[in-house]
Parts: C-alpha cells; structure tokens; sequence
C-alpha cells in the first residue's frame, strides 16, 4: 500500500487544483485537456459518468503525455478494471465500499477513496489509505468540517472536492490537512459545450496560480 500511497501522494502534490472533467463528446477531450495543461493543471479527473469517459482518458493519455490523468467516480470493481484498461493513472471514487477497495487492494494504480464523516475517514485509514478525498466538501461541512476532523486525525490528508470555486479555494487550500483540491468550475458543462478553449485555458491558469 505505502507505494501507492506515494504514488498518489506525488500526483496529488503536483497542482493545487485537479480539474473534475464530465466529458460527454469524445471529440472534445483533447481539445479539454490540453487547455487545461496550458493553464498549468496537468493533473485531470475524467470522471466514468459517461459513455465517452475510458476512451476519453486513452486519448488524453496518448496525446498528452506531460498530463496525469485519472478516472473519477469510479464506484465498483468493474468500474476500476474499466479505468484500469483505460489506462487511468489514479483512480478516484466519492466514496467506498469494501467490494470497491478490495478491488483497489489488487490493482497497482492507486485509488483515492471519497469520506466524509470522522468513522468514513477511520475505516480508509484502517484500510492504509493516509490520501482521501472529502466529499461533498461544502455540503459536508465545509472547512469547518476539515479543521474538526484534523484534530483527532492529522495524519489524513484530503482533497476537497464538491462546491469549491476560486472564491473558497484559498480557504481550504490554507489548512495543513488538505493536499490539493478538486472542482469542475474551470472546465464547465456550458464551457465544455460551447469548446470555449481560451476561456478554460485562462480559469486553468487563474487555478493553478492558487496557493
Ligand atoms: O464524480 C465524482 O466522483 C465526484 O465525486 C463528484 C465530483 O467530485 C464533483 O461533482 C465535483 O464537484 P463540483 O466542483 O462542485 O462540480
């Protein structure tokens, strides 16, 4: 486990800002993707909430070589063999199930299991994983929330993710106990959509310069 762990902990560390991509077109992935590392997020989440998702993340793979690209909401066995094949780099769920981290146990790429509440955390840390992601963030308690549960477990590292924007990045960003954090707000539906390139690639840079 502690490989993986390092392996998800150095992904993690590498932007402060892992963009949460809904991609429904499969023509718009490259396109997407590649504004995104020219804004300076190399670390992409692509989740498996639609058809063109694995395939979405093969060619993002294959074309962009200097991003790091993993699959989002990732919910079950067959859900992690399909990222897997994909081939996904990390594999991240909203939250976990024994079925789900069982078939975790027997991949090498590392997953980053969802938690929100102080028994959640403590199960996945039981299970080794010192990486979760919180969320809903906002919904779930917000900051507030994570400086709680950082008392009794500082050994947990998070990345937020869920009702995060530019105007409460800085926020959680600032807590000793959060190692980057997730959003969709750069890379929108209606963005997306409308393949306003430029305007992404301008939010991507505007997120990766968050500290
Ligand atoms: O799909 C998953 O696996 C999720 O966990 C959900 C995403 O992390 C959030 O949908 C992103 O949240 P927003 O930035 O508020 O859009």
């Amino acid at each position: 486990m502690s490989n993986k762990i390092q392996l998800m902990e150095s992904t993690l560390k590498k932007c402060p800002v892992v963009p949460v991509l809904v991609i429904e077109d499969l023509e718009d992935a490259v396109p997407l993707a590649s504004a995104l590392v020219r804004g300076g997020l190399t670390v992409l989440e692509v989740t498996l909430r639609t058809r063109a998702a694995a395939q979405a993340i093969s060619a993002i793979a294959e074309a962009l070589p200097e991003a790091t690209v993993g699959a989002g909401t990732v919910l079950s066995e067959e859900d992690l063999r399909l990222a897997v094949d994909a081939g996904a780099q990390f594999l991240v769920s909203p939250g976990a199930t024994p079925a789900l981290l069982n078939a975790a146990d027997n991949t090498d790429v590392p997953l980053l299991p969802g938690a929100n509440s102080p028994s959640e955390v403590m199960y996945l840390l039981e299970r080794g994983y010192t990486l979760q992601k919180f969320f809903p963030a906002e919904a779930a308690g917000g900051t507030p929330m994570l400086k709680s549960i950082g008392g009794p477990l500082p050994q947990v590292r998070f990345c937020p993710t869920g009702g995060i924007s530019t105007k409460n990045a800085g926020e959680y960003l600032a807590l000793p106990n959060v190692i980057c954090i997730g959003g969709s707000w750069m890379a929108s539906a209606k963005l997306v959509a409308e393949k306003r390139w430029g305007e992404i690639e301008a939010l991507a840079l505007e997120a990766s310069q968050l500290k």
